[in-house]
């Protein structure tokens, strides 16, 4: 049987010195797709930014993509971001330029060299997104929804184990909130585990799954009850 991808023991996570969630034990296997739901403040980001490495691990032990979190250095950040991809409630496209320099812009940072791969690995990212049409344009040319697509894509380009999505929908209305959702359910029928922060118990109602709920400090599994 092969490691979950993400394992956390007896984990508590600080902002400052409040301990914002106590006791989590969770583990997630590759393939799954996580919900974590809970009120404005129940600490959701807390959690997602203690995986992507914003938010040091202080209390207890985790691993994540094969990352020690509690031993985590600076220096690794940037080498665990290359295995998950984050999505943003609030998209975070560089206004200054297309949406193919946009993702151009992640490659070159992330160590990718030769322009022709670059060109196809953007072409084939925005492809699965539904998006090729749109690499010329800038942001403010294209809607919330499409800027979404696009942070997907982004997302996609170095190929993560997992993608992180906090609050995805958070910003759009609820059709095209169900088109993005649409979307990540389909990139994880392709084999990508997705941990997905939201609040939005509609679009889980819809799209049921196994969810998690962050209430009173702390992190439990809740039975979806089908609409
Ligand atoms: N940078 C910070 N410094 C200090 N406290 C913080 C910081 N960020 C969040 N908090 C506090 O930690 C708690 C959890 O916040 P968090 O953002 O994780 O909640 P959330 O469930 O993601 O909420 P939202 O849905 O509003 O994003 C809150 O009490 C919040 O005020």
């Amino acid at each position: 049987m092969s490691q979950p991808v993400l394992s956390l023991n007896n984990v508590t996570i600080f902002q400052e010195n409040n301990a914002v969630l106590t006791n989590i034990n969770l583990e997630v296997n590759h393939g799954e797709f996580l919900y974590i739901i809970g009120k404005t403040g129940s600490g959701k980001s807390s959690l997602m930014k203690t995986l992507y490495g914003d938010l040091k691990l202080r209390e207890g032990t985790g691993e994540f993509v094969e990352y020690d979190l509690a031993k985590l250095k600076e220096r690794d950040i940037p080498y665990l971001r290359r295995k998950i991809g984050i999505v943003f409630q609030d998209f975070k496209l560089l206004p200054d330029r297309t949406v193919h320099e946009n993702l151009l812009f992640v490659l070159k940072a992330t160590g990718w060299k030769e322009k022709q791969e670059m060109n196809v690995k953007i072409n084939e990212v925005l492809d699965k997104v539904g998006m090729k049409s749109a690499a010329n344009k800038m942001p403010h040319q294209i809607s919330g929804g499409e800027q979404q697509r696009v942070a997907v894509a982004r997302a996609l380009l170095n190929d993560p184990e997992v993608i992180l999505a906090d609050e995805p929908t958070g910003n759009l209305d609820p059709q095209t909130s169900v088109e993005v959702m649409q979307l990540l359910r389909e990139i994880n029928q392709n084999g990508k585990t997705i941990i997905m922060a939201t609040h939005d118990y509609a679009l889980i109602m819809k799209f049921p799954g196994k969810t998690l709920k962050c209430d009173n400090g702390t992190l439990f599994e809740v039975v979806q009850r089908t609409v």
